[in-house]
């Protein structure tokens, strides 16, 4: 199938690359590539390749840690690793500004333009569950998808918002250690990905969204920390949203700083000569004497094109923030629980599903009944959690709770009032009037040693896809791991459910019976 280039976006392309335009119009035509990336909060990449030896043809992806190459007519995504957060899919050069990061455990971490959250859980992965990952999209509706997928992934120490940028920059000014700026972009790189690419250009204007580039870009320097690093990343290739937006930055903030970023496997260096024209094609002279310099420091940047990589076209700039006296500060607050509601919470974005059980509780009335157990749903939470789970009381993190439901929140984070907030931390679960409802994300973020009492799947047996269609199973009492150590009876019929080991989910266990416990909207469909 023949893509259709827009006729400007060709025109300019000529322009820009002169006969190497050729041959990116030759590769805008041919297959796209594949990729996943292991996730290393479960797993190792070793071990991944080692259990899906007989699934994928997986090929290692030189610039991801855990990242590989899977061929056009495997199907991943439908498998039940998938569901067990084992991997993401993601596209091959889409992983590159995530690793240019350089993200370490402990540190406070942003990503601004975040959903559907593909680098979002990448950085994650990086923290190994340390420090704290704020991860944030203006689209209400995108934000529901950068929910599941962070919960999915397992990630203990993530904080979910829907802002702009211009609302977060006061409350985190100075805050971050490292900032991605995966911005909206008119999306050049991706038009052989995604066809709808190609025909939405012209409404995704380059200047429209050069504009929308710059205002964030702003923000986020804001929220940079002394001796932070922030990479910016398009899938564009029009100058005026990688070069120009670069050099635009740099001259307004002497602080700021390009890392070179090391030319391998194919990638180019960026293109400050393209800078100048697209400043002289917007209107000539340079209003900012800083500018024409600016612009040079941009050879530091990089370009990915689909022409001379294994992957889809990407623009990535890493920028380090100048340190001060005390360089880089990492926080390690120690745990504290509070009991009192945050206000953070009252401008929650409920999911669905949980504002749905809100509503069917108040009909039935039983909000008085549920009100007593709410008294204290972090007592309720710390019950079951000492019942089902080994060492939940060493999490490190803050309690908070809000009409009944409990989440964990990394420690050191400001107060969220008045922001949008669709998840203040980990969400562990719901207080009811009888016992503690323990949450989908609560499972995907534990280890099957986390759990006291786990029911044994396998992903090649039929009943691992019935449990994942929300199926009601009939199994032996040889397919459960308990721990008679601790806990009552009733602990241990709440059950943690592994396929090869990695949590799915829960169900309740009683006399060969299990009863579903997955939550609609993560059912197999
Ligand atoms: C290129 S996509 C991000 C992809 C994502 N980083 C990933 O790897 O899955 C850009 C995102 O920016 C969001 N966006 C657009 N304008 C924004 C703004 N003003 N503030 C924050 N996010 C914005 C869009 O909704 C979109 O989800």
């Amino acid at each position: 199938m023949t893509i259709r280039l827009p006729e400007a976006y060709v025109d300019r392309m000529r322009r820009l690359l002169g006969q190497e335009c050729d041959a990116l119009l030759d590769a805008m035509q041919a297959p796209r590539w594949y990729g996943l990336r292991v996730n290393a909060l479960k797993t190792t990449p070793e071990q991944y390749a080692e259990l899906a030896r007989e699934e994928w043809s997986l090929e290692p992806i030189p610039w991801a840690e855990g990242g590989y190459y899977y061929a056009a007519d495997e199907r991943p995504a439908k498998h039940p690793h998938y569901y067990t957060g084992l991997f993401y899919i993601q596209e091959p050069s889409a992983m590159a500004p995530g690793e240019l990061l350089d993200v370490e455990p402990g540190q406070r971490v942003l990503d601004l333009c975040a959903a559907p959250g593909g680098k979002s859980t990448q950085l994650a992965a990086k923290l190994r569950g340390e420090g704290v990952l704020v991860v944030n999209d203006n689209a209400r509706e995108r934000t529901k998808a950068l929910r599941k997928n962070i919960e999915r992934a397992g990630v203990r120490n993530a904080i979910v918002l829907n802002e702009e940028p211009a609302a977060l920059a006061p409350v985190f000014a100075d805050y971050f250690d490292r900032i991605l700026v995966d911005a909206p972009c008119s999306g050049e790189g991706m038009f052989r990905k995604d066809e709808a690419a190609a025909s939405q250009w012209e409404k995704h204007s380059v200047i429209r969204c050069a504009g929308l580039q710059r205002t964030i870009l702003r923000d986020a320097a804001a929220m940079l920390a002394p001796g932070g690093r922030l990479v910016y990343s398009t899938c564009t290739f029009a100058p005026e949203e990688n070069e120009a937006q670069i050099a635009a930055l740099l001259a307004e903030r002497p602080d700021l700083s390009i890392l070179p970023i090391p030319l391998a496997h194919g990638w180019r260096a960026g293109r400050p000569d393209w800078a100048s024209m697209a400043r002289a094609a917007a209107g000539g002279e340079a209003v900012d004497a800083e500018l024409p310099r600016a612009e040079q420091a941009t050879a530091g940047t990089a370009r990915l094109w689909p022409h001379r990589v294994r992957g889809e076209g990407h623009y990535v700039a890493v920028l380090v923030r100048a340190a001060d006296a005390s360089g880089l500060t990492l926080h390690t607050e120690p745990s504290s629980r509070t009991d009192a509601p945050d206000p953070a919470i009252r401008a929650a974005v409920a999911p669905r599903e949980e504002r749905r059980a809100d509503r069917a509780r108040s009909r039935r009335g039983d909000g008085k009944a549920r009100g007593a157990a709410e008294a204290d749903p972090i007592a309720s939470w710390q019950t079951f959690a000492r019942q089902a789970l080994r060492g939940a009381e060493h999490w490190p993190g803050r309690l908070i709770s809000q009409h009944g439901h409990v989440y964990l929140q990394p420690a050191g984070v400001p107060s969220l009032d008045g922001l949008r907030v669709v998840r203040p931390g980990w969400y562990l679960g719901e207080a009811g009037a009888r016992r503690f409802d323990p949450s989908q994300p609560l499972a995907m973020g534990l280890r099957r040693e986390d759990a006291r009492a786990v029911l044994k799947l396998q992903a090649d047996e039929e009943a691992t896809a019935r449990y994942l269609r929300g199926e009601t199973l009939w199994l032996g009492p040889e397919r459960l791991a308990l721990d008679r150590d601790g806990g009552d009876g009733r602990a241990q019929r709440q059950v943690l459910v592994c396929i090869d080991g990695f949590p799915a989910g829960w169900g309740k266990w009683t006399d060969g019976m299990l009863k579903n416990g997955l939550a609609s909207g993560w059912r197999w469909s």
